[in-house]
């Protein structure tokens, strides 16, 4: 483990796509695609930009956003799914994550082989994770669809499993996209509650959420990201004044 004070440490980072688009509407650009030979122009994209924030042992960090916004884009670098274009990204302890659905699993595999893959990704022996088996499915409450391939599975489903696999790995660090959102409302009292066991167990978390009220419950900090930047830094209540502000319809049209 290392001494550092941060477990996780994000400085000026950015990610940069290009974005292709097909040239239309010419009486040319007809010709040339009917020809197979599409023309395309190329846009350049930064899905971030300059992005710096530190999260210390135990704190919970949440990222909220307008759709598009660039808050699965960070998640994903931090936990080293995809590489910044520019600046550098530190993680300094054990991560477990619960990212976009369809992240994670394999969809042909069926629930319980696929317990046993991640387990074996995150570095757990079989005999590891036979201990921790039956707590995954207690908490997925799966039952008779254990033995069922993931693509089989709705959305609330994949996230019960998800989550129930990421609680159960022991991390430092847990990263949670918003998919909690998926879930019944009683599934997600429960994932509250055990987000709450985890942060008085010294977890560092970090958190995207569309959901005001449950940043300014369960976060120490948080960031509010638009168009790839950081709008607003700080503690709950003044970055979601902010985010309100500006996402309120009201200020949207006299902008
Ligand atoms: N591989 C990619 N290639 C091109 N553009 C991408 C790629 N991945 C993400 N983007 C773009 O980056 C921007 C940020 O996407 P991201 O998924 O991070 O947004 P988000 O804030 O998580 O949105 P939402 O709230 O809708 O989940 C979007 O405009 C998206 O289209």
């Amino acid at each position: 483990m290392s001494s550092s004070k941060y477990l996780i440490e994000v400085d000026n980072v950015s990610k940069y796509y290009k974005l292709h688009h097909e040239r239309k509407g010419t009486l040319q650009s007809w010709f040339i695609n009917s020809l197979g030979r599409k023309k395309k122009l190329d846009e350049d994209f930064w899905a971030l930009k300059d992005v710096s924030f530190k999260l210390g042992r135990g704190r919970t960090l949440g990222v909220i956003g307008r759709n598009g916004a660039g808050k699965s884009t960070l998640l994903k670098l931090v936990t080293g799914i995809i590489q910044p274009t520019e600046g550098r990204i530190r993680v300094n302890g054990r991560v477990s994550a619960m990212l976009e659905l369809g992240t994670g699993f394999h969809p042909d595999l069926t629930a319980r082989d696929n317990i046993f893959l991640n387990g074996a990704i995150y570095g757990f022996s079989k005999k590891d994770m036979e201990q921790r088996y039956d707590r995954i499915v207690d908490f997925s409450e799966l039952g008779k669809f254990i033995d069922t391939p993931v693509k089989h599975y709705s959305s609330g489903m994949y996230m019960r499993l998800a989550f129930a696999v990421a609680i159960t790995v022991n991390p430092e660090i847990l990263v949670v996209d918003e998919v909690l959102a998926v879930g019944d409302a009683a599934f997600g009292r429960k994932c509250y509650d055990e987000l709450e066991r985890m942060k008085k167990a010294n977890v560092s978390i970090l958190f995207v959420s569309h959901g005001p009220g449950e940043i300014a419950r369960f976060c120490d900090e948080a960031i509010y990201l638009a168009n790839g930047r950081i709008v607003a830094q700080g503690t709950p209540p003044e970055v979601l004044k902010m985010y309100e502000q500006q996402t309120n319809p009201t200020f949207i049209s006299t902008r």
